[in-house]
């Protein structure tokens, strides 16, 4: 990068971070996107091939669906170069080197993301005193294990309804990643009366027209084994879950994933964003173009994180649920009649009313 601010605007983000320990193999990026509202909160991602500008992109997210979800704090997002499917011990020496070379950075929280989990959260914990998504036996909320970002999910699209998106009783539901957000947004989908009719994760796709039974899935899925091997439906090519006829599609996996090049494609009258910054701008316009309602990612995917905030200040697991289905149901609905008024996008009305929380916090600080 030859401009060292290249990524640089009114928000952020404020510190770059580069991290690396040679003897222990750590190479990680930390993008501290915005402080104004308080520490930074958001996830700690472990993955062979995420560039600087995506990290940061994935930052901003966190800015902004912090600031959505009114918690006292920034976004961050850091990558630990590494796949996270190495041996259990090694990881643990990577993220401990990790953890180390992060313990005076007192203004980031990490929690936990993809490739890592409440697990690799106690190990920073141990090192720096600080972390989030911790185990329940060290006063955690296992967020992934109890599933924050998926029951936020359900209750998003509840949220929704009033506003035209398709009801949730009755929906055909296909989810792209079947890991934390993926299986627990299922299974809370599947309590309000929808039908998942295809599921896929990094090796493949499952579809079934009748719906799947998706408790079997989650426990086939936590053997280690591909859901492309369930033992019932059709198996397919991973990227087949793009094409499949659904009311609602779900992106709980990758960024970027539906572009360009893949957008005409799918065929569902709405796009519940489970994972962070899922669909390019284009792709987006282009649905909504095609009528599709697109749910954004930072305001419907914010349980996992306000569940973190929630432990951070030492609350309980119930606590956070209700918080979870209080916040998102004001903010789906904010959004969505902001959107309605204005004649904009549920994407444009959502960073305006984020932008707006972020400037204010801004505002308050000594240094503006
Ligand atoms: N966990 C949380 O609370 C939150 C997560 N998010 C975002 O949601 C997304 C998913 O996170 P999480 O569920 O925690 O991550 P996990 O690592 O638990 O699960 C990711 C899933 O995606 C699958 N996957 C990876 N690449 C592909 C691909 N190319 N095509 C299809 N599936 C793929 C993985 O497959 P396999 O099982 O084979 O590895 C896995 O099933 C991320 O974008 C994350 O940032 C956002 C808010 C909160
Ligand atoms: O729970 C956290 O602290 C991290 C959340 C996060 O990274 C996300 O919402 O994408």
């Amino acid at each position: 990068m030859d401009d060292a601010f290249e990524l640089a605007d009114a928000l952020g983000p404020e510190k770059v971070l580069y991290l690396q320990d040679p003897g222990a193999g750590l190479r990680a990026i930390l993008v501290i996107d915005n402080v104004a509202a308080g520490p930074a909160l958001g996830g700690t991602r472990m993955a062979p091939d995420v560039s600087l500008a995506e990290c940061a992109r994935l930052a901003r997210a966190m800015t902004l669906k912090n600031a959505a979800a009114s918690l006292p704090h920034g976004g961050a997002k850091a990558v630990i170069f590494a796949d996270p499917k190495m041996a259990i011990a090694d990881k643990e020496r990577l993220v401990r080197a990790y953890a180390h070379a992060l313990k005076d950075v007192r203004d980031y929280i990490p929690g936990p993301d993809m490739g890592t989990d409440e697990i690799a959260m106690a190990w920073v914990h141990d090192t720096t005193g600080r972390a989030v998504g911790l185990p329940r036996e060290i006063g955690g909320i296992p967020l992934d294990e109890i599933g924050a970002t998926g029951f936020g999910l359900a209750v998003a699209l509840e949220a929704a309804e009033p506003f035209g998106a398709v009801p949730i009783a009755g929906a055909r539901v296909a989810l792209q990643g079947f890991g934390a957000v993926g299986m627990h947004a299922a299974r809370h989908l599947v309590e309000r009366g929808s039908r998942i009719v295809a599921v896929s994760d990094s090796a493949g796709s499952i579809h079934r027209d009748e719906g799947l039974d998706v408790s079997a899935l989650i426990d086939w899925k936590r053997q280690g084994r591909s859901v492309a091997d369930f033992s019932e439906g059709e198996a397919r090519s991973r990227d087949a879950i793009i094409d499949v006829d659904c009311d609602i599609w779900i992106p709980a996996a990758r960024p970027d994933v539906i572009h360009a090049g893949n957008v005409e494609r799918l065929r569902a009258r709405v796009v519940l964003e489970g994972a962070n910054i899922p669909l390019t701008e284009d792709a987006e316009r282009r649905l909504a173009e095609r009528g599709v309602v697109v749910l954004p990612d930072f305001i419907v995917n914010a349980g996992g994180v306000i569940c973190s905030a929630v432990e951070y200040r030492g609350g309980r697991e119930g606590e956070a649920l209700a918080i979870i289905a209080e916040k998102l149901r004001t903010n789906v609905a904010a959004v969505l009649h902001r959107a309605e008024q204005g004649q904009v996008l549920p994407r444009e009305a959502a960073v305006a009313m984020a932008r707006e929380r972020v400037l204010a916090a801004m505002r308050y600080r000594r240094t503006y």
